[in-house]
């Protein structure tokens, strides 16, 4: 190892932003070089990206730039894509260039898992990033643009979305409250809008209490929301979804939301995966790897009763300070400290001012629980960015 450890942090989402942000608060000067890697110059905040999507509301409300939240006189920030990791070398390809560290830290986030459903990855929209959304967004309106050209197909209007988990469900919700507007600006009639939510499983949102289930799909259904629990989509075309027995359901918008699995770069580097995420060590490193820490997304973790821990913002961000405190304690040669997870509550939202969700052992629908998820996303922008964060953006979320 050189004098002065180089740390590499890939990827500045939730892991990553926690991971550097406790790292430069804890280094002291000199005692590591620490190099951030993220694809875009900004931070997204993906727990808001289902609303870009919808259109009922901004892109530009759901990322900050990275610089506004680090110190760069403390990390340095490179933006660039990483198409390579290699743990043999210990170095890590940019599409621009190479880095050599001394610790690893892989927080480079999900990607959609198809299942291997034919047509899904060629034919679906899927809810990931910036680009993703700004691209769904278009779509929808395009697709009214184009049926007041040709109001023979109405599958233009038609709307499937794929998979009722957290991303599908809180989707659904915003496109149910964007609807109306759309109507309204392109002269068409409600009743000929199409918003089908599809789902293999024999509940929507799995995991979450059935009472608030049956509620949160009340509240859809009301907003004009089909569902089709427990039926899985056999394939996915450009004109629609074959579903069940072999019903098709014509639709120019399939949004896939029914799976995430890890980043694909981890596997090509040689990690041993289950859906591409690496199972860690109570601290956080890849099997076999002391030197090399894998977070949020790109993580299996187990809890208690042996389940998988679902891969969520909260997860990674509680990983990412466990983290960095296992760099400085390595650097230190000090004792590492075992991840423990603590649950805080899950809330999804259901469009505006609806929302269900379970906290400090209480469940919550309606408006308390949509309050309670404002006060989430108002309490992450503080951690990363600190009151002006919160002034600056939490208006919008
Ligand atoms: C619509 C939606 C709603 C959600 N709502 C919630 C919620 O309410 N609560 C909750 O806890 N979780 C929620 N989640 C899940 C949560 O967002 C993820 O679990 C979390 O983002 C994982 O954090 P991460 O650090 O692993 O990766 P991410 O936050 O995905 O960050 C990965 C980063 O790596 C970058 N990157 C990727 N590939 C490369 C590359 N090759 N080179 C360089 N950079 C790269 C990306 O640009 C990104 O900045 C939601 C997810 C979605 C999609």
């Amino acid at each position: 190892m050189s004098s002065i450890p180089k740390i590499v942090i890939l990827g500045a989402g939730y892991g990553g932003v926690l991971t550097s942000l406790r790292l430069q608060k804890e280094l002291n000067y000199n005692e590591a070089d620490v190099t951030l890697v993220n694809k875009h110059d900004y931070h997204y905040i993906t727990t808001h990206l289902h609303m870009p999507a919808a259109g009922t509301d901004h892109p530009d409300n759901a990322r900050v730039s990275i610089s506004k939240l680090i110190d760069e006189f403390k990390i340095d920030f490179v933006k660039s894509t990483v198409v390579q990791i290699r743990p043999q070398d210990r170095k890590v390809i940019l599409e621009d260039g190479t880095l050599s560290y001394d610790y690893l830290i892989i927080a480079l986030g999900g990607e959609s898992e198809t299942f291997g459903i034919p047509g899904m990855a060629e034919n679906a929209f899927t809810i990931r990033s910036i680009n993703s959304v700004r691209l769904i967004r278009e779509h929808i309106e395009y697709q009214f643009a184009r049926y007041k050209r040709e109001p023979h197909r109405t599958d233009y209007l038609t709307f499937v979305v794929g998979g009722a988990g957290f991303t599908g469900i809180e989707f659904i919700g915003e496109l149910a409250d964007r609807v109306p507007d759309l109507c309204k600006q392109f002269d068409v009639d409600r009743s000929l809008v199409k918003i089908i939510n599809v789902e293999a499983a024999p509940t929507a949102l799995p995991g979450f209490d059935p009472e608030l289930v049956e509620y949160a799909m009340e509240v859809l259904r009301k907003k004009g929301v089909t569902f089709r629990i427990g039926t899985a989509i056999k394939e996915c075309t450009a004109d629609g979804v074959i579903v069940g027995e072999g019903e098709e359901i014509k639709s120019q918008t399939v949004i896939w939301s029914g799976g995430v699995r890890g980043n694909r770069l981890i596997e090509e580097a040689g990690f041993e995966t289950m859906r591409g995420r690496v199972k860690v060590d109570e601290y956080l490193r890849a099997p076999g790897h002391e030197n090399i820490y894998v977070l949020g997304d790109n993580s299996l973790m187990f809890n208690p009763e042996g389940r998988p821990y679902p891969p969520t913002a909260q997860i990674a961000m509680q990983q990412g300070v466990n983290c960095a405190h296992n760099l400085v304690a390595s650097i230190r040669n000090q004792s590492l400290r075992p991840f423990v997870f603590s649950n805080k509550g899950t809330v999804a939202s259901l469009g505006k001012g609806e929302a269900i969700g379970m906290a400090f052992g209480k469940k919550y629908k309606g408006r308390t629980a949509a309050w309670i998820k404002k006060l989430i996303d108002l309490r992450y922008l503080f951690i990363i960015g600190g009151i002006p964060l919160v002034l600056r953006k939490g208006k919008f979320l």
